[in-house]
């Protein structure tokens, strides 16, 4: 199996490209589900999650094209085409490497009135549930039986009529879900409590070239007029505010000075907000991201929370950065229940840090050291490549393949701005 060995301490310096969002893609590509007409993505990024979900789709019989897929560009343009959809049925082989499969559920019915989805496992940062999936659908119209592991929902006369539903708790994908279902319901429908993730947002502006009719874009409460067919469209994916966020992670914890090219401050502005508490400068323009630091790193308390607030999918990073600030910080997860699991590796590195449920205390070190390690997540793996472009020496990161779900090219990037850090084969 691959693993990446980084020399630490190379102080980054250049531009890195930021690429299209996982987040984002995991959610525009289900839509080419709800028109017969051609849905031509730009800006998706080469990542595992995303060929999974290619790879589902050819499962419906949606046919994928390729263009642009020189091996120096980053980013793919794909053209999707579901004239018409030979299967509705999610299998447990392709779910459960993605749980963004549950994805197809909502879409899928409001097409062909029925779809039969395989339910996720958990998985290593939380138990994550879909009860509010299926909620939402009931409250849409749909009828939900669960048996022998799979969801079969279905529309009774055909089309979900439409209807309300306000989430107890925020979710960013059972939001989508019923986003895509109710865009071609008979009636109208009202989500209250609505997450309001930018890629929501990005969800909704495609649904909107697609000829939906959506109100209160951005806000936690939408109103769908549900529209009898939708057409196809061109659209290109919004950049990953994930992405751009752990490379600022990664260039202050050396002391560097990185430009985030194509990152946009305003979808990020939590992140933005604690990498200055942490003493980091940062300078965002219309086009990208300065993140610059002299290696003076404070202490700060840091919790999670649903957009606006701070992104849980960047705790790890934010807290392997913490690592090296001068003082205690406390970090409090408030979105997963298991979404520590780095933290024994970067103790592994010389990091101090303790946990006591969903609370963190970092008590930063002058030094940390480089180690063999790994980590069960994306996140998590994520956060032991920025201790280690770090740490005196040379840490080697195993199970690739969680940062290969969502880091595009990894190690290229962060070559370009000269970290010495290269992929090797494990014999
Ligand atoms: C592909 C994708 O976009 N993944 C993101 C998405 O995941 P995902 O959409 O799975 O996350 P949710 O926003 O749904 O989860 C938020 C919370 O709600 C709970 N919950 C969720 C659904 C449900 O039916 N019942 C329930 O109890 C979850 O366990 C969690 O505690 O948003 C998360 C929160 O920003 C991010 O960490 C993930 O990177
Ligand atoms: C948790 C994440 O993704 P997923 O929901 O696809 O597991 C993530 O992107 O950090």
């Amino acid at each position: 199996m691959d693993k990446i060995i980084i020399r630490g301490g190379n102080r980054l310096s250049g531009t890195i490209p930021i690429s299209g969002a996982k987040n984002a893609a995991l959610t525009l590509i289900p839509c080419a589900l709800l028109t017969e007409e051609p849905l031509t993505l730009r800006n998706l990024p080469r990542l595992a999650d995303i060929d999974g979900f290619q790879h589902l789709m050819t499962q419906f019989g949606v046919s994928t094209s390729i263009q642009g897929n020189r091996p120096e560009d980053f980013g793919r343009v794909v053209t999707y085409e579901a004239t018409r959809l030979t299967s509705t049925v999610a299998p447990y082989d392709l779910v459960r490497k993605m749980r963004a499969s549950i994805l197809v559920l909502g879409p899928m019915l409001a097409r062909a009135g029925e779809a039969t989805v395989s339910l996720p496992g958990g998985c290593a940062i939380g138990n994550r549930p879909i009860d509010l999936h299926l909620k939402v659908m009931e409250a849409l119209g749909a009828q939900i039986e669960l048996a022998q592991g799979y969801v079969r929902a279905h529309a009774p006369d055909g089309g979900l009529p439409g209807g309300d539903f306000d989430f107890p708790v925020v979710s960013v994908g059972a939001t989508e879900n019923a986003l895509m279902a109710a865009v071609l319901a008979a009636g109208t429908s009202r989500l209250t409590n609505a997450a309001r993730e930018p890629e929501i947002v990005d969800l909704c502006n495609l649904l909107v070239a697609m000829g939906a009719e959506i109100e209160g874009i951005g806000n936690s409460e939408l109103i769908i007029h549900g529209v009898k067919r939708l057409h196809g469209a061109t659209y290109r994916v919004m950049a990953d505010r994930i992405e751009a966020g752990s490379y600022a992670c990664a260039a202050a914890i050396t002391g560097g000075d990185v430009r985030l090219e194509g990152a946009k401050g305003d979808e990020m502005a939590a992140t933005l907000h604690a990498l200055r508490n942490i003493g980091v400068t940062v300078e965002s323009d219309a086009r990208g991201i300065n993140i610059s630091s002299d290696g003076k790193l404070k202490a700060a308390n840091l919790s999670t929370a649903p957009y606006p607030g701070l992104a849980t999918d960047m705790q790890a990073q934010l807290m392997a950065l913490l690592c090296r600030a001068e003082g205690t910080s406390v970090l409090n997860e408030t979105i997963f229940e298991n979404r520590y699991m780095h933290v024994p590796e970067l103790n592994r590195m010389g990091a101090n840090i303790e946990t006591s449920g969903r609370t963190a205390i970092v008590h930063g070190v002058e030094k940390m050291t480089g180690a063999e390690v790994m980590a069960t997540d994306l996140r998590a793996s994520m956060s032991l490549v920025i201790a280690g472009l770090a740490a005196e020496g040379t840490t080697e990161v195993r199970r690739l393949y969680h940062l290969d779900r969502g880091y595009e090219r990894l190690e290229e990037k962060l070559a370009l701005v000269g970290a010495d850090i290269e992929r090797v084969g494990d014999d």
